[in-house]
Parts: C-alpha cells; sequence; structure tokens
C-alpha cells in the first residue's frame, strides 16, 4: 500500500519539469509528486491523460474524478517519489477538464451558479433536473443525463409510469398518512431511497457522495444511501459523513475481476457498519452512452482514430486492443475497467459466503432471474436497466415489477426475497405505483445526482421533501393512510404494455416539463 511520508525528501518543480515525457513521466498530485511511467498503461483512464501533462500539477483534473484514497489503493507504492518543494509555475498547473467548453462557457455556467434560484422556488424534481442542464459542465451533464445508444429504456423507464392510472378510494378517514416501512430488516422512514451512482463530484467538487449523505440524514426525513463502488469519495469518507451513526446506509459492489479486491472492500464495508451489498450485475460492460463519449472528442481531433481503433477492437473481441485504444471514450467506458464481465451465478453463491450482510441483486431484468435469485437465497433483488445507460429497448423495470409478482404468487416465492426497482422515478406517484405493484423500496439516481450538483446536502434534502410530500398527498387522494395498504387493485394497469417509445426524440422532457416560468435566476 502506498504510504505518503515526509521522510522522502521534498523535490524541485524544476526537477519534476525536467521529466515531462512519456517515457520519463512525473506528475504532481496534491503537493505530492509520482513517477507514472509504468502505471500509465494500466490507468483506468487510459494512459492519454497521463501523457499530455506529464511534468505537470494535474490536481484540478485529478480530484472532481477520483476518491481521495484512490492512489494509496490503486497506485503502486514506488510510484510515490516525496513531496514537492514549492508550488508549480502557473502555466504547468492544469485548469479542471473541461471537454467540450470554452473559458466563456465555463464563466458563464459560473455566473449562473452563484445566482441559483431559491431553494424554496424548487417544487418538483424537474425543476433539479433544469437547472442542473444549465449549470453543469457539459462532461458532468453528459455523464449523468445520458442513456445508451437511441435513449429508448432510458426515456420508457419514465413513460411507463404514465401508462399506470389510479382506482382511488374515497369516504376514507385520511387525516394521519404513515410513509413507515421496513427494507432488509431495518425500519425506514419513507419507501424510497438514494441510489447508487457513481463520480458526484463531476457536479459537486467539494461535497460529492458526502453531500449525499449529509442531505439524506440532516433533515427529519431519514432516507437510505446506496454508496456506489465508483464514488469519487472514499466509502469511509461517505460513511464518516453521514450526520448520524444509525443512517442506513448501504454499498453497491462491482465484483473485480481480482476477487481478492472485492473480497477486501466487502470486509471493510461491513465494519465500518453498513446495512446490506448490492452487487450490480446489469454492467459486464458499460453501455454505449453517446452524450459522454461525444464530449470526449468535442476537442480532439485524435477521438475519431481512437474511437475507430476501439470499435475495430470490439468487433475483433481484442480485449488487449480495446484496452490501450479507448483511452478516453467517455468516463462510463473508463470506469468499467473495475468490472469482471465473467460474473455468474456461482460468483453471487460464493460471495454470500464472504458476509453475514444481506445480498441484493442489482440489475435484474426478467421474472426468470427473480424466480433463480430466490433460489439462490438472496435477500432481494433490484429491478433496474441501470438507469437506461445499458442495454438500450431492455424493458421499464415497472413492467418488469408487473410481470414477476403474480409468477412469484404462483411458485409460492412471494415474500422469498424483496424486490426493490428503480429507473425513471420522478413523481411521488411513481413511487406509490411501484409500491401497490409490490416494490419494497423505490431507488432514485438521477433526481438526487442533480439536487446535489445545484445545491449540494441542502439541495438533496429538499428533493426528499418534495418526494415525500408528494406521496403522502397522493396517498391521502387516493384513500390510503400507510404502505401495506398499496395493493395492485389501486391500480388500472391495463395500458401499461402499450410502448410510448418515439426515436429519439426527448419524449420526457418536452411531455412532462412545462419550463416553468417561477424558476428565476437571480439578476445582479
Ligand atoms: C445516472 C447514473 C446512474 C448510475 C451510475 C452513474 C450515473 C450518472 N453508475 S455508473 O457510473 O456505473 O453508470 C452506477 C454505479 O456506479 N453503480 C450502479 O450500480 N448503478 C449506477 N447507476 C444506475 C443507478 O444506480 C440507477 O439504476 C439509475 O440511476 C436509476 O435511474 P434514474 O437515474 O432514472 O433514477
Amino acid at each position: 500500500k502506498l504510504e505518503l511520508s515526509s521522510t522522502k525528501s521534498p523535490i524541485s518543480t524544476d526537477e519534476v519539469t525536467k521529466h515531462n515525457s512519456e517515457n520519463d513521466c512525473w506528475i504532481v498530485i496534491n503537493g505530492q509528486v509520482y513517477d507514472l511511467t509504468s502505471f500509465m498503461s494500466i490507468h483506468p483512464g487510459g494512459s492519454d491523460i497521463i501523457k499530455l501533462n506529464a511534468g505537470k500539477d494535474v490536481s484540478a483534473i485529478f480530484n472532481p474524478l477520483h476518491a481521495p484514497n484512490a492512489i494509496e489503493r490503486f497506485l503502486p507504492p514506488e510510484c510515490y517519489l516525496g513531496p514537492l518543494q514549492g508550488t508549480m509555475p502557473k502555466e504547468l498547473i492544469c485548469d479542471p477538464y473541461t471537454p467540450g467548453e470554452s473559458k466563456e462557457d465555463i464563466a458563464r455556467k459560473l455566473k449562473l451558479r452563484n445566482k441559483l434560484p431559491p431553494l424554496e422556488s424548487i417544487i418538483n424534481l424537474y425543476d433539479f433536473e433544469m437547472i442542473a442542464s444549465k449549470i453543469l459542465s457539459n462532461q458532468a451533464w453528459a455523464y449523468y443525463s445520458s442513456g445508451s445508444d437511441d435513449e429508448i429504456s432510458y426515456r420508457e423507464n419514465h413513460s411507463a409510469y404514465n401508462r399506470i392510472f389510479f382506482k382511488p378510494k374515497v369516504l376514507v378517514d385520511v387525516s394521519q398518512v404513515d410513509l413507515k416501512t421496513e427494507m432488509l430488516g431495518s425500519i425506514v422512514d419513507v419507501p424510497f431511497y438514494a441510489t447508487a451512482t457513481a463520480l458526484c463530484k463531476l457536479g459537486n467538487p467539494e461535497g460529492g457522495e458526502m453531500d449525499i449523505a449529509r442531505g439524506c440524514g440532516q433533515g427529519d426525513t431519514k432516507v437510505v444511501q446506496m454508496i456506489s463502488t465508483l464514488a469519487s469519495c472514499s466509502v469511509d469518507e461517505v460513511v464518516n459523513a453521514a450526520p448520524s451513526k444509525d443512517q442506513i446506509q448501504w454499498y453497491q459492489v462491482y465484483v473485480n475481476s481480482d476477487r481478492n479486491i472485492t473480497k477486501e472492500m466487502i470486509k471493510h464495508v461491513e465494519e465500518l457498519g453498513v446495512k446490506a451489498l448490492f452487487v450490480t450485475v446489469d454492467a459486464p460492460y458499460m453501455g454505449t452512452r453517446e452524450k459522454d463519449l461525444k464530449i470526449k472528442f468535442s476537442n480532439s481531433t485524435q477521438g475519431a482514430k481512437i474511437m475507430k481503433t476501439r470499435m475495430d477492437a470490439v468487433v475483433n473481441n481484442d480485449k488487449e486492443e480495446e484496452e490501450t485504444a479507448d483511452v478516453t471514450a467517455g468516463a462510463s467506458r473508463t470506469l468499467s475497467k473495475f468490472i469482471d464481465p465473467s460474473l455468474t451465478w456461482n460468483d453471487i453463491r460464493e460471495l454470500k459466503k464472504w458476509t453475514k450482510l444481506p445480498v441484493v441483486i442489482k440489475g435484474v431484468q426478467r421474472s426468470e432471474d427473480v424466480i433463480k435469485a430466490a433460489e439462490l437465497g438472496v435477500e432481494g433483488v433490484v429491478l433496474s436497466n441501470h438507469g437506461g445507460r445499458q442495454l438500450d429497448y431492455s424493458r421499464p423495470p415497472i413492467e418488469v415489477l408487473a410481470e414477476t409478482v403474480p409468477i412469484l404468487k404462483e411458485r409460492n416465492l412471494e415474500g422469498k426475497l424483496e424486490l426493490f426497482i428503480d429507473g425513471g422515478v420522478r413523481r411521488g406517484t411513481d413511487v406509490i405505483k411501484a409500491l401497490c405493484l409490490g416494490a419494497k423500496g423505490v431507488g432514485l439516481g438521477r433526481p438526487f445526482l442533480y439536487s446535489n450538483s445545484c445545491y449540494g446536502k441542502d439541495g438533496v434534502e429538499r428533493a426528499i421533501d418534495i418526494l415525500k410530500k408528494e406521496i403522502e398527498m397522493s396517498m391521502k387522494l387516493l384513500g390510503v393512510t400507510s404502505i401495506k395498504e398499496l395493493t395492485p387493485e389501486l391500480l388500472d394497469t391495463s395500458s401499461l404494455k402499450i410502448r410510448s417509445a418515439n426515436l429519439p426524440h426527448d419524449i420526457l422532457f418536452d411531455n412532462l416539463y412545462q419550463n416553468p416560468t417561477y424558476i428565476k435566476f437571480l439578476d445582479g
């Protein structure tokens, strides 16, 4: 394990600048000097980003994309040379990596960020998305908002909820409504949670996933947070950021080809007190998120060449070539180096032996696999298509839920495992529909990314309060007072399968989000 130490003699800036080539590459990160000559070829983010900045201070590029302990965890100890003496000359200090945008863009967005609408003027989750689309860097917006290929699943995830209607009961005393429920053995305030998303520092460089932990725990309503393997903060930072020790956090696992890394991580997060493991299985490779890809090539001619090499490599199934070729092909592709594409059901059986925690399989997309999971004895599954970021045209999870629960009943498997669902959930009514169809809990990804990116922890808390109030109101108007009363007979799902996939027009935005007149950026 790499240990930073002041016992190493300080290194002058002149000395660093001499090692500025591909074959002799020193860089500075947060006042420490590293020799990455041999490491760059195995850097998950590709070697180009290192080669291009040999001999420079790359802290501003490194910090938004890596957990602080990434160096200790992944860099071989021999790469560490010692502390930097003084600071690098201005021209050798890299700016934050902002592919696809000019200095004017950055200045304009910074101005807007300093004139955000008052938080209390935000009245639904789409408002956060609209503001985020205006102030996030191109890279952050592309990474967060993109779905794969034509983004059909991305949009259908939400559109499917629009095809379900309620059959409300009247003349029920709804003066008191209780949203409490139980998830994986824990009593929770609300039936929804902040699901695992990566690289939160792209949108919120200071707070990252720590601000989601703070927002989930600082208000009256406590919400479960799932922490991603690919978080931009270390899991220790995120757990320690939780305002109270009894705040419930889950850990999302991408199983690494080196099983010991995963085993170690599971042991560590168990010691940290997370309450469950969610093993993501819908991303043996990261989907092709074209908005994300385009950003990488927007300011470099080399992109087309790399893209061609990478595509050839994928077509010829040439892993080696692909590894070296897609060095800057979007944040998603580079992140996928950590994930083992050979994972099978046997690995889940094995992984269960490594932990006492409940194990949930995240990214199940057909009832046959739910049955397999039940028979294998995991505690739950998340019906999910990764927010439409993986296989395009995979069905909206709410459709899979509607199909699966009757089959589990038939086979006497109902209650054998807990069903979670995520993808396209933007309204309290979406949450209620999922619960009526048998979900135990409902995950939201982008709404918490956007609220966190725009307003940090207070934005996350605001999003929670908005969603909670929508659920309370809709339950009262539905004529129910507790979660357990939410059953399928309250729904009309007769049009659920009549899909509305329009190529690739952004149906979600156009149909559901009327540009709000009340949102005003403060002038001055
Ligand atoms: C939006 C988003 C989602 C990611 C996500 C990153 C972003 C920006 N990442 S990703 O880097 O691999 O793609 C993760 C992740 O780390 N692990 C994971 O299990 N799911 C990941 N997901 C999927 C997420 O957990 C939910 O399945 C999805 O966000 C639900 O859809 P909505 O965003 O519409 O709520």
